[in-house]
């Protein structure tokens, strides 16, 4: 990248910003602090908050829906929003990359097909012409069925869709993410449509802009940065000459540790390990012969 390009960051305020409302605004909040570009707004019901970084112009907050399209017409630079959103809207949008994270865990979401937990159908194809189906995402759902060679009857749905099986529909494309609300309406799931992870999508020009394409790429790293630290801690320990080779035997094989030699012959050895199953880990490392261990939190891992 240019240094012309990285040192006019500094005064010019380039990326006007969308975030999404809703099911993922808690968690995006959370990974932009984790990422040092907090998002300050004055209450909660307040729709325009500020970031303050030299490459942030402003910031809105809108409904994921709506975000794929505002991008595309260039109402904004870049916005985050979910795989599923983009897919419904057909917006042509530049994708930076999905993060990995949803309302309540890390993992993605899916958007299935689903019907009554003691019907007979197995199958999308098992369904008849005319079936009812009921969704937030019609035009997934008709060019699913569509390709599939059954003609619905898609009804778009303003939520709480499971609930309309079967007295109100017979079928729905909804979403799921830990699968509490398909077992609560006793459905079973017929099929899969999508998985659909949050994602930063961009406006095709800005992409193209060399300035704010760097602007997007700095905010891309402090994020991706903050995403692959979370569940992972650093990790410090001394160790004997004689000792080094158990103790390096002890740490996950996957990682390459940084093995330093001290003054009086010793080693320091330093590796980043994940969280769960320190427990485990710490005391096997003592019983190898490490000694002054630390463990110490980080907060971003950039490679
Ligand atoms: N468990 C989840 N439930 C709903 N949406 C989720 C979930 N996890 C991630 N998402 C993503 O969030 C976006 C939906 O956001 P939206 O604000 O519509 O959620 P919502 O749960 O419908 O909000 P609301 O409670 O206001 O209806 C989609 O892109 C979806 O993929
Ligand atoms: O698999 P789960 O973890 O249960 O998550 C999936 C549920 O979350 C969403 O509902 P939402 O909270 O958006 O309510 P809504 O249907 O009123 O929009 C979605 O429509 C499912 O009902
Ligand atoms: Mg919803």
């Amino acid at each position: 990248m240019g240094e012309v390009v990285r040192a006019s960051l500094a005064s010019v305020h380039v990326l006007k910003l969308v975030l999404p409302k809703g099911s993922l605004e808690k968690a995006t909040f959370e990974l932009f602090d984790a990422a040092d570009l907090n998002v300050s707004r004055n209450s909660s019901v307040d729709y325009k908050a500020i970031i303050e970084d030299p490459r942030v112009d402003e910031v809105r907050i809108l409904r994921p829906q709506e975000i794929p399209t505002y991008v595309a017409e260039g109402l904004f630079d870049i916005g985050i929003t979910g795989r599923d959103w983009v897919e419904e809207t057909g917006a042509q949008v530049e994708s930076l990359g999905e993060l990995k994270y949803s309302k309540a865990t890390s993992k993605p979401v899916r958007v299935v097909v689903a019907v009554a937990g003691d019907s007979e159908v197995t199958s999308v194809a098992d369904l008849p012409d005319g079936v009812r189906v009921t969704s937030e995402y019609p035009e997934l759902t008709r060019r699913f069925f569509a390709d599939r060679g059954v003609d619905a009857d898609v009804r778009l749905s303003y939520g709480a869709s499971e609930a309309k099986i079967p007295d109100i529909a017979d079928c729905v494309v909804d979403i799921t993410e830990t699968g509490r609300a398909l077992r609560a309406a006793g459905l079973k799931v017929i099929d899969t449509i999508l998985t659909s992870y949050t994602e930063v999508v961009a406006n095709p020009a800005a992409f193209a802009d060399p300035e704010k394409r760097a602007a997007m790429d700095d905010i891309m790293t402090l994020l991706n940065g903050a995403l692959d630290a979370r569940g992972k801690v650093l990790l410090k320990v001394n160790v004997s000459a004689a000792d080094r080779d158990a103790v390096l035997d002890v740490l996950p094989s996957a990682k390459s540790p940084t093995v330093n030699q001290l003054a009086n012959g010793d080693y320091a050895i330093e590796t980043v390990v994940e969280k769960r199953g320190i427990n485990l880990l710490i005391p096997d490392l003592r019983a190898a012969g490490a000694s002054d261990l630390l463990e110490i939190p980080i907060t971003k891992i950039v490679k």
